[in-house]
């Protein structure tokens, strides 16, 4: 992959001489095009349809009956193409060429003999472009008129292009529109089809519609077509960019669609002060910004100029490769180059902000749904714990938090659990070490002496620990072989006599310190001190028996001061971290035990996710039948977030910025997240907003929709509802503690229930668009001021450049239309019957109506009147729920 995304850059032209031939193609190479447009049909078709039209109509006119609901739906026949009727051969250049269908054809005209006939001629394009082998079709957008979808005829246009894709197999079918619908932006030209629309068809038209601008009004006529299309994977959008672009939640919904083209006309570019065309900065954001789509768009420069020959002489009669007078040149800038937009474009590719090695890494990850990972019921690979010790921030904010930890132990004067006086640190589920590593890094940092213990249940993982004891750790960790939640906890060997540390004693002085750290030194060489162990009660008693000295005092048990963990899934609790530290808290000093983390948090909001949305649903739900109600994790890429802070500036009154119950006001916009590595590594969308921003097009930060993103619940550790314990005796139920020492009666079994959770939360939604899942994330805290965070409003701030985690992905089956100005409430559960865990979730959409209503979440109270607006439910999904996939405990 190169350092730069690559402009694949591709030439216009509304009037191009015709036919498009070979020589065209090389030309269009040569000036360093990639490719170029071929309208299908010869004007010689237009004037022959335009001719069947107006003799139809003109016998028809006397009528006002739609024969096409009572005879003939077809009643004018459109013979097939002849030679004159076509400028396209099927020969070697067809591939560098992209069809064009006729522009002058209005599917979604009222009229339906002039939607039926636009039907015909569009057939008959495509046909013919997918004989010739045109892989890429361009068809103009729906014309709205400045009418939004109220008009009923998307649904036929939408039909057509449905009928379009079964026709031609191999052909990618674009459709052509302007970013936002503008009726001033549609100009009808001599000869289109939409003039013939005869009057009584008319009369509907609401003619004070006529001229809004209707913001969504585009994107809401593409989601409506690609629903009827069924999110087909060969249907896609080639957008027109004006010269004002819109806001950037505009350009944001856009970015979440399949955007094949993005088409530049010779308007917008600007003149800079030498006379060269350029473009608006916010354009060259908005280019940016697409770039780093894991599809990234590719361009067409329409009418910027006719492809230059190799030896013609069309410049104002120079020959291009003639070089011209310096004062011919600086009088007419495009003497010096022949194309200036296209030189520009390849300039802007320069400037794109470079790749890094973790762009390109992560780049394959993007919109690509995975599986969450199970680490507690399948043991990982070598290379998933290789990736997550490339986190260049996880590990470090793990050593400051357990620094901190040991600081504070000794600076609070807490006693330590061993009575050697170190302080008792295991790292449960430790992997291959990068934990221990830095737990020992940190004691050392803080100077405050750890009894160092590490826990993992992968056999595999296990043996490296043994090899990073020897030849790493100095023998100075106690390796124990097994699972959590069924350890007995840290044992001292029988002959290893309690002695005192300099920290919590009065008799803290620099000899005792020598002694004990010469006893630490002897006592780290007796096999009980140095050697693993199984977890398992009767086995390590066995060994420990067996290879210490001969003594009548049994091993003694005693309690871990600062436990630490990672075993947090993208969604806090999904790979069960609050059962197995369960498991294991009551091995944890009762009074002063620190776990690090301390507390996780687990936050949601609902997303327009089309790509991942067609993914499960054509290509996952035919091999796995409940693929809709899975938990993904993947790096989210092309998505957008429905529930903002303002952002369409211009849009009337949609600025609600109302942050719902349960849900924290953002503290970062869409911004951008450094990308990724693996399985369950987390990024968020990158927003580039160019360099140097500060032109009056540009959107400024402050109308960039930030993401509003809610709490569903969090958990703590220890569990202060847990019984504490300081016995070490273990459970027949590994989640379950054992009972506190104080009882002499065992307490009855403990279910999980206390780690079920639900939460409602409400989302308001400033601008219309379709749900089609939850993306989730979390935050930790680790240690006091030490967090990390994945969610797009925190992480920048708590753990900015953090890898490890992708967001997860909560599907819904069937996509939901949310309203301008609704709210969005979504009920999660967290389930569990003591043996497996699970989500449901489901998500109900309310407009407010009457009083008040339209200003978003919190429609307030009429002024001076008690009426209130009314909630009305508009809209919802079933429940969903991944039972079916639930993790074993
Ligand atoms: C997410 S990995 C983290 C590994 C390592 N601490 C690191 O940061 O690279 C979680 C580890 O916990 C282990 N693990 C999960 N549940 C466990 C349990 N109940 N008992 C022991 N180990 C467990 C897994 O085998 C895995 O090695």
């Amino acid at each position: 992959m190169d350092d730069f995304p690559h402009f694949v850059i591709g030439h216009h032209d509304s009037k191009r001489p015709l036919p498009v031939t070979s020589q065209t193609v090389q030309n269009a190479h040569a000036a360093n095009y990639d490719m170029l447009t071929s309208p299908i049909t010869s004007p010689h078709f237009q004037s022959r349809v335009l001719t069947l039209l107006s003799t139809y109509l003109s016998q028809a006119a006397s009528s006002a009956e739609d024969i096409t609901k009572t005879k003939n739906a077809s009643p004018v026949a459109i013979p097939p193409l002849t030679p004159a009727d076509t400028p396209l051969t099927p020969d070697d250049s067809i591939s560098q060429i992209i069809g064009i269908s006729s522009s002058w054809i209005d599917l979604t005209s009222p009229d339906p003999i002039v939607a039926d006939i636009s039907r015909q001629v569009l057939n008959l394009e495509l046909a013919y472009a997918a004989f010739c082998g045109i892989t890429y079709l361009l068809i103009p957008g729906p014309n709205l008129r400045g009418h939004g979808t109220s008009d009923s005829a998307i649904a036929q246009y939408g039909r057509a292009i449905m009928d379009a894709l079964s026709q031609a197999p191999y052909v990618q079918i674009y459709i052509w529109q302007s970013i936002l619908d503008h009726s001033e932006e549609q100009v009808k030209e001599m000869g289109d089809l939409s003039a013939f629309a005869r009057q009584q068809f008319l009369e509907n038209e609401d003619l004070d519609q006529q001229s809004r601008l209707d913001l969504f009004g585009t994107w809401e006529a593409w989601d409506i077509i690609r629903s009827i299309c069924k999110y087909h994977a060969r249907l896609g959008v080639a957008l027109s960019m004006p010269k004002l672009l819109p806001p950037v939640a505009v350009q944001s919904r856009w970015y979440s669609e399949p955007v094949r083209l993005l088409t530049l006309d010779n308007k917008i570019f600007a003149k800079n002060a030498k006379g060269y065309p350029v473009l608006s900065r916010a354009h060259q954001a908005m280019i940016s910004r697409f770039m780093r789509l894991r599809t990234p768009p590719w361009f067409l420069l329409c009418d910027v100029g006719s492809v230059p020959s190799s030896n013609s002489t069309d410049h104002d009669g120079l020959a291009t490769n003639t070089f011209p007078t310096i004062a011919e040149a600086a009088q007419n800038p495009q003497l010096k180059d022949p194309t200036p937009q296209l030189s520009y474009m390849r300039n802007l590719q320069t400037k794109q902000p470079i790749l890094t090695p973790l762009d390109k890494f992560g780049a394959g990850y993007q919109d690509y749904l995975q599986a969450p990972l199970q680490p507690l019921t399948v043991n990982l690979e070598s290379i998933t714990y290789e990736v997550f010790e490339k986190d260049p921030i996880k590990y470090a904010w793990y050593e400051r938090a357990i620094a901190r930890a040991l600081h504070d132990w000794i600076e609070q004067g807490k006693p330590t659990s061993n009575p050697d006086g170190r302080v008792v640190v295991a790292v449960v589920g430790a992997g291959r070490g990068p934990l221990v590593t830095r737990a020992l890094k940190a004691s050392e940092d803080v100077s405050v002496e750890i009894d160092m213990w590490a826990l993992e249940k992968n056999p595999n993982a296990f043996v490296l620990l043994q090899r990073h004891n020897e030849t790493i750790w100095n023998n100075r960790v106690k390796l124990v072989k097994s699972d959590m939640r069924t350890w007995r906890g840290p044992i001292r060997a029988a002959n290893n006599q309690p002695t005192s540390r300099v920290y919590n004693t009065e008799q803290d002085d620099s000899d005792d310190q020598d002694t004990q750290q010469k006893d630490d030194r002897t006592n780290s060489s007796t096999p009980a001190e140095t050697g693993t162990f199984t977890g398992s009660p009767s086995l390590d008693s066995t060994y420990l028996l067996a290879t210490s000295q001969p003594t009548n005092t049994p091993a003694t048990p005693y309690k871990i001061d600062i436990l630490i963990s990672e075993l947090l899934g993208s969604f806090a609790d999904n790979e069960l971290s609050p059962e197995c530290l369960d498991g294991v808290q009551h091995l944890m000093n009762p009074v002063h035990g620190i776990s690090i983390p301390a507390s996780y948090t687990a936050h949601l909001t609902p997303i327009a996710a089309p790509k991942l949305y067609a993914d499960i649903t054509h290509g996952m739900t035919s091999t796995t039948p409940n693929a809709a109600e899975i938990p993904y994790v993947v790096m989210l890429n092309a998505i957008d977030y429905l529930s903002t802070t303002a952002g369409a500036g211009g849009t009337s009154d949609s600025t609600s910025s109302d942050v719902p119950s349960g849900a924290n006001k953002p503290q970062s916009p869409s911004s951008v997240p450094s990308p990724p590595s693996y399985a369950q590594a987390h990024t968020q969308q990158r927003q580039q907003q160019g360099n140097n921003v500060d032109d009056a097009n540009h959107p400024s930060s402050s109308e960039t929709p930030q993401p509003i993103i809610g709490t569903t619940w969090s958990f703590q550790h220890p569990n202060p509802l847990l019984p504490s314990c300081s016995s070490s005796s273990s459970t027949s139920n590994p989640s379950q503690p054992p009972p506190p020492s104080s009882s002499t009666d065992p307490l009855p079994p403990i279910s999980n229930a206390h780690n079920a959770r639900h939460s409602t939360l409400t989302f308001p939604i400033p601008h219309r668009g379709t749900c089609h899942g939850l993306a989730g994330y979390f935050e930790t805290v680790l240690y006091k001021g030490v967090e990390l965070s994945t969610n797009p409003a925190t992480m920048d701030a708590k753990s900015e450049g953090m890898i490890s985690w992708f967001p997860i992905y909560f599907p819904l089956k069937v996509p939901l239309t949310v309203p301008d100005h609704s709210e969005l409430r979504v009920t999660m559960w967290r389930k569990t019957d003591d043996r497996r865990v699970w989500y449901e979730w489901i998500v109900d959409v309310f407009i407010s109506v009457g009083v008040g209503a339209g200003a978003g979440a919190k429609a307030p109270a009429a002024a001076g009147g008690k009426k209130r607006a009314r909630r009305v439910r508009v809209g919802g999904s079933e429940l969903h729920s991944s039972e079916k996939d639930a993790c074993l405990m």
